[in-house]
This record gives structure tokens, C-alpha cells and sequence, in this order.
């Protein structure tokens, strides 16, 4: 049986000027959890926000009661440096913390091995890491990136330096409002196909045009920007898409 949907809508298109109302709002709405894309402009060419706009926010929200539970953060953290803002962003609010996998095994920025083992780090030692911080753990790759590096980290029999979650990006990281890559698909159909009850996100180009290509492939955590900020009718949109992935439970 795969899991069940959640809807994350990314904050990345609501209005920035009233962003915790646009975040309290989405929740009532009927969204799950609220999808906080995190920018620094190195791994990314974009910026967003740090901490202290997470923590305002943060305050417009419940937390969640239960382990990926409504109101849930899902911190998308596209940076260079994931290890060094762990304890920031739990202290700021965030629930769950998704690292790129690139970003964690790339040292070739730093600017001496010293550096390299301090700045960066091994994908299995920050999932660990962000677990004793108390926080869920994801994955995400990049379109370049090929599924089968994951498998090492999902297969492990540490609970600890597992992946509580798995982000396949459906558009290059950087930008709201990008097309769709149903290329990217087959990652998220090889993933459910050995993982039936791993939470797979899809992020990137998601919505009532989009939908039912990605939940045929098995995702099951829906980001989607524009799609729902840009709509007259957001709880339409959300309930929409969840139906889109409910109705396939049980059948992947
Ligand atoms: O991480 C990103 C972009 O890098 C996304 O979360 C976007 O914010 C999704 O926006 P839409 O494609 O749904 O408009």
C-alpha cells in the first residue's frame, strides 16, 4: 500500500510582503505541510530567506502534533553548506530538513581538505545529524542526478541514517514557475518499485495539468508553487491533487 498523499504547498509564490497570513491561510486550506524553499544563492542562483523569517512564519502555524503531521515545515534547503545550518533552521522551526545530495558529497568548493571535512559531509553522517536534532531527514536530487545513489543511504539498517523522506526535483532547483520534466518520472517509479512505503516528493512544475503523471509514477508528497498560489481557487487545487494520489493508493 503506498503512502498516503501530502500536499506541501511551496511559499516560494505566495506574496512575500504577507507571507505568514499566506502560510496560515494554505493550512486552512487544506494543505498538509508548507514546502520552505531555502536559497543561498551559491548552490542555487537565487536567494530566499534565512532562519529569522522561518521563525516568524513559523508562528502563524501549529506545529505539527505527530511525526509528519499537519503543519509539518518541509525545509528544502538548497545550499551549499547543509551541515552548518542544522541547528539554525531546527531553533527557527523546521520539522523536516531536505538536503541535496549533491551539496553534501561535493567538497570540491572548499578551499582545503581541513575545510572540506569541517563545511561539508557524508549524506549518511548529516542524516544522522539531523536526527539527533530531532528533525525528519530528506534527500533530494537533482535532475542530473541519477536515483540509484540513494539506495545505499534507504537500504542501510540504521534507522537513524535512513532517509525519513525522498525529494526527485522535477525542474532544475532555483525557480517557482518552471515546466514540468516527466523525464525525471522514471527515478520516482524506480523508487516505489522498491520502496513502497518510503514518502517520495516531487517538486517542480506540479499541478491539475501535471498531477496524474506523477502519482501514476508512485509520488506521494506534492509540492506545487504557482499551481496553488496562482489559482482563484487554492482548497479546489489542493483537494484536487490529493484526490489524484489517493486514488492510486493500494494500486502501485
Ligand atoms: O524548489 C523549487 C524551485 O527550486 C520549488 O519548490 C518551486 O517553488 C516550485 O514552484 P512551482 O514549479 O510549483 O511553481
Amino acid at each position: 500500500m503506498a503512502p498516503k498523499a501530502i500536499i506541501a504547498p511551496s511559499i516560494l509564490s505566495a506574496d512575500f510582503a504577507e507571507l505568514g497570513a499566506a502560510c496560515s491561510r494554505t493550512i486552512g486550506q487544506g494543505a498538509d505541510w508548507l514546502h520552505v524553499d531555502i536559497m543561498d544563492g551559491h548552490f542555487v542562483p537565487n536567494l530566499t530567506f534565512g532562519p529569522p523569517v522561518v521563525a516568524k512564519i513559523r508562528s502563524h502555524v501549529d506545529k505539527p502534533t505527530e511525526s509528519h503531521g499537519k503543519g509539518t515545515f518541509d525545509c528544502h534547503m538548497m545550499i551549499a553548506e547543509p551541515k552548518k545550518w542544522v541547528k539554525e533552521f531546527k531553533a527557527a522551526g523546521c520539522d523536516l530538513y531536505c538536503f541535496h545530495y549533491e551539496a553534501a558529497i561535493d567538497s570540491t568548493a572548499a578551499e582545503s581538505p581541513e575545510a572540506t571535512s569541517d563545511r561539508k559531509t557524508s549524506p549518511r553522517e548529516l542524516i544522522r545529524y539531523i536526527h539527533d536534532q530531532d528533525m525528519l531527514a530528506g534527500v533530494a536530487i537533482k535532475p542530473g542526478t541519477k536515483v540509484d545513489v540513494l539506495y545505499e543511504l534507504l537500504d542501510t539498517q540504521y534507522k537513524a541514517e535512513r532517509p525519513d523522506m525522498v525529494l526527485v526535483m522535477t525542474v532544475e532547483p532555483g525557480f517557482g514557475g518552471q515546466k514540468f520534466m516527466a523525464s525525471e518520472l522514471p527515478k520516482v517509479r524506480a523508487l516505489r518499485e522498491r520502496y513502497p512505503e518510503l514518502n517520495i516528493e516531487v517538486d517542480g512544475g506540479l499541478g491539475p495539468g501535471t498531477i496524474d503523471q506523477a502519482a501514476d509514477a508512485g509520488a506521494n508528497v506534492i509540492v506545487a508553487g504557482s499551481a496553488v498560489f496562482g489559482a482563484k481557487d487554492p482548497a479546489g487545487v489542493i483537494a484536487l491533487l490529493r484526490e489524484a494520489v489517493d486514488k492510486r493508493g493500494g494500486k502501485l
